[in-house]
């Protein structure tokens, strides 16, 4: 780890209220041709239950995932809060309604899924994903980067005739959704929910630049993995976060924090 990321997370652990915030696919968890198939690194995992114990630390996912999805897969520590579908989805801990498309935004929806069903229907390996507020349309099991990258721009045409459909490009991944949210949107929620002395948010992918747009002063934007970021510290993958994590807990430890029991 760079000496400008240890000192970094050093002042950060000292702050006495903290938010860390992570994203889960190329975060978390490895990227994986089943989509399905995504699990925490367990290193990473077992940081995450470590600091989801210490008094003072909130946790929480911000994901591209919707929320019903992300609650199975990652599995996290309870108390952990969660914000999916890029923003559009919240679990804050409180009774609050989930996500309600109007009729015209279930119909976008509607049109959305089936535009990028006929899209994936002509390329093998490609296939649709479908979200609460849209769709995604998954080529990482296309032959070859070429080809792959033209089935996401027939996607992009074709959603240009969808009304109310929003674009989101991901890894390998084109999204539409009918609820234009982002995950800035989300930390900032998060933050005015749990006002912490600084945010942590961590992730990998072109909608985590959303995230780490809304960053400032003592708060740390970790990239993860390479390509162009206004994150302020870097990590080459998913695995490299357990020692971000856990280097956090310690200092938290060192500095006598105390740590509470697990609800
Ligand atoms: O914001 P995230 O938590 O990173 O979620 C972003 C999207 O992740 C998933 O797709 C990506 O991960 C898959 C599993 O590793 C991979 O197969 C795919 O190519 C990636 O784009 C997920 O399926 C999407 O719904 C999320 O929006």
């Amino acid at each position: 780890m760079e000496q400008s990321l240890i000192s970094a997370l050093e002042r950060f652990a000292e702050h006495p209220r903290i938010l860390i915030a992570l994203d889960f696919d190329g975060c978390v968890a490895e990227l994986t041709s089943v989509a399905s198939q995504a699990r925490p690194v367990p290193e990473n995992a077992r940081a995450i239950e470590t600091l989801a114990a210490l008094d003072g630390v909130e946790l929480a996912y911000v994901s591209g995932r919707s929320l019903e999805t992300l609650r199975e897969l990652a599995d996290p520590p309870a108390g952990v809060l969660l914000i999916g579908s890029h923003g559009a989805e919240k679990d804050l801990g409180e009774d609050a309604p989930g996500l309600q498309l109007s009729s015209t935004e279930e119909i976008a929806r509607g049109q959305i899924i089936d535009t990028l069903t006929e899209v994936a229907a002509d390329a093998e390996g490609a296939w649709v994903e479908h979200k609460p507020a849209g769709a995604a349309l998954h080529v990482r099991n296309v032959d070859g980067e070429e080809h792959a990258e033209h089935v996401l721009e027939h996607g992009r045409a074709a959603l240009a005739l969808v009304d109310g459909a929003y674009i989101k490009n991901g890894k390998k991944v084109l999204e539409s959704v009918v609820v234009l949210a982002t995950k800035g949107e989300g930390i900032t929620e998060l933050r005015e929910h749990t006002t912490p002395d600084a945010v942590l948010f961590a992730g990998d992918d072109v909608t985590d630049e959303q995230g780490f747009a809304v960053l400032s002063g003592e708060d740390i934007g970790l990239k993860v993995g390479e390509g162009e970021t206004a994150a302020t510290h870097r990590i080459a993958e998913p695995k490299d976060l357990a020692g971000v994590l856990r280097l956090i807990a310690d200092r938290r430890a060192d500095h006598g924090q105390e740590v509470r029991p697990h609800p």
